[in-house]
């Protein structure tokens, strides 16, 4: 069983009160879940102050307690560890807890706004293709080699993300790929960990609501590069505005991938349609089953980061030829009528423009564009005149409806999405507040032929509205309407 002192290693201490020899059960962030034998971490968070359940902790029976401030009373029996940053030494404490499972295997991040989930899937597919055993964290779902374990972040916090480490090592996984979140770098859910490679993806509009500013955000993707070690690569976006500032610091090794600028990694496409894509990658010209410009360069980066594996060029494109990439993104479904549907995971005005783009390059001669578009609740509200302003650009008919409402009343995020149409706009949109509705409308406008974008919730099974999730699948609701035009 790990000793106190165990796990304070590399930890940046203020003081500590008590003894280090005593024996620890697990690690907790939570008062809620401490019990005999717990050590309880105190973090300032965005709702509540973790320094307030202190006592409430020692008496569920946690025997020390991590904290940036110390209580005016200490309790004997316990043991005080005061430290400069909680969330930091979380991420620490935890890689010490779990014997550093990261340094036991191959550890890949990935960082972006979009892409992320895609590029750590088709690394995760790739490398079980080629024979590895391998575990992921991402978004959509979480893998030990087949075992499916259900996410709830996209970067799960410092403790479950190093049990899941160290699970993945104890059942012999080789590599790891795992997706980093702004928010996760932002509140250290990675410190401490040990990357063999690291991946950016691109930056553009999103999560404001947290960062505050584009700066916050960018700087919060970089610190991800410049805290790698030597032995590391970091592959970036050759063609991404902000691709080589995200590299400037680190340590890592610096490779780049694109499809314009100077690039190791450098493709070419020379057909893009709506069954995939041929790539002219290096010398080699491969066809592969992904779809649209902006997964050419999900491609690269996966090619790339396999290659600085120490994997066979050669290998690498022949199973990524053949191989899926994540549930959600760019689901493609079509009516025995002839109507198609995709359902994809654009929750930002950059992915929805992508994904509206390659439609656009790739429709029907004649057919019509018809998007349904919502935006969440409880998130960053400056991108939704944004959204709908791209929907509407881009599409010939747009219906605005709900995404995740949460808290918010979900007319009105709705109003603040109309705020972004101009008129042209508004003459071809319509609002319906029910999505199910929405998608039915969008369907029953449609013809043979005309493409009908879902965006938003991809491989989301819930709609949350005031605080409660009912069960909900874009593609279960399509798949329902198209049935319904049958008969
Ligand atoms: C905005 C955000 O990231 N919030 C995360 C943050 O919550 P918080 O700072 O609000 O925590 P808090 O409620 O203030 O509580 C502070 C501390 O007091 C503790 N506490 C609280 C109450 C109590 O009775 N006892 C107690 O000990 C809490 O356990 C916590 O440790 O820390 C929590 C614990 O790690 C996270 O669960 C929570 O994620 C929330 C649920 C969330 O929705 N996060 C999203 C925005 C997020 O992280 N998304 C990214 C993906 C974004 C992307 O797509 O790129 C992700 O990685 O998933
Ligand atoms: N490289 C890319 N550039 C721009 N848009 C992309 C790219 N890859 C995917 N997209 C678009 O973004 C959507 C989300 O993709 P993905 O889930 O891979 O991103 P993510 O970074 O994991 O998102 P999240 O932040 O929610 O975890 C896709 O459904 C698609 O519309
Ligand atoms: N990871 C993203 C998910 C957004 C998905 C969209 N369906 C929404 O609910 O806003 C976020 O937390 O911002
Ligand atoms: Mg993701």
């Amino acid at each position: 069983m790990k000793q106190l002192r165990d796990i304070l290693h590399k930890v940046a201490l203020v003081g500590l009160y008590g003894s280090t020899d005593i024996s620890l059960q697990d690690l907790q962030l939570d008062s809620r879940a401490v019990h005999e034998g717990s050590v309880f971490i105190a973090v300032v968070g965005l709702q509540a102050d973790g320094h307030a359940y202190i006592d409430k902790a020692i008496a569920l029976g946690a025997v020390a307690v991590i904290c940036e401030d110390l209580p005016a009373t200490l309790h004997d029996s316990v043991t005080y560890v005061q430290v400069k940053n909680a969330h930091e030494a979380t991420g620490v404490m935890a890689h010490n807890f779990y014997d550093e499972p990261s340094t036991r295997l191959k550890l890949v991040g990935v960082t972006g706004t979009n892409g992320k989930t895609t590029i750590a899937t088709l690394l995760f597919n790739l490398f079980s293709e080629l024979g590895y055993h391998c575990g992921l964290l991402s978004t959509v779902q979480n893998k030990i080699g087949t075992e499916i374990i259900p996410a709830t972040h996209t970067t799960p916090d410092a403790i479950q993300l190093n049990a899941l480490l160290a699970e993945m090592v104890s059942r012999g996984c080789t590599h790891a790929f795992m997706e980093c979140s702004s928010h996760a770098i932002d509140q250290r859910r990675i410190a401490g960990l040990h990357f063999k490679g690291a991946l950016f993806s691109n930056i553009t509009h999103d999560h404001l609501d947290y960062h505050k500013t584009f700066d916050n955000y960018i700087k919060a993707k970089k610190r991800f590069f410049d805290d790698l070690s030597s032995d590391a690569f970091a592959l970036s976006n050759a063609d991404d505005k902000r691709g080589t500032v995200m590299l400037q610091n680190t340590k890592a090794s610096r490779h780049y991938y694109g499809l314009k600028n100077i690039a190791e990694f450098k493709g070419k496409i020379l057909e893009n349609n709506l069954t995939g894509l041929t790539m002219l990658v290096g010398a080699t010209e491969v066809n592969f089953g992904l779809i649209g410009t902006f997964n050419a360069y999900n491609l690269l980066a996966v090619y790339g980061a396999a290659t600085l594996l120490g994997e066979s060029s050669e290998e690498v494109l022949r199973v990524l030829s053949m191989i899926k990439g994540a549930e959600g993104r760019f689901d493609y479904l079509v009516s025995n009528t002839q109507i198609i549907a995709i359902v994809d995971y654009a929750h930002t005005p950059d992915a929805l423009e992508n994904v509206l783009a390659t439609i656009n390059q790739l429709r029907n001669n004649g057919g019509q564009i018809i998007s349904v578009v919502g935006c969440g609740g409880d998130r960053d509200r400056t991108k939704r005149p944004e959204m709908a302003a791209v929907a509407a650009s881009l599409s010939d008919r747009v219906i605005l409806t709900s995404d995740n409402p949460r808290s918010e009343e979900p007319a009105e995020i709705i109003r603040e999405m109309e705020a972004g149409l101009d008129s042209a706009g508004r003459k071809k949109s319509i609002s319906i507040v029910d999505r199910k509705e929405a998608i039915k409308t969008a369907i029953s406008l449609a013809q043979a032929g005309d493409i009908i974008l879902v965006a938003g919730k991809g491989h989301e099974k819930y709609q949350e509205i005031k605080g409660v999730k009912n069960h909900f699948d874009d593609h279960e609701v399509v798949r329902e309407m198209f049935s319904l035009l049958d008969k």
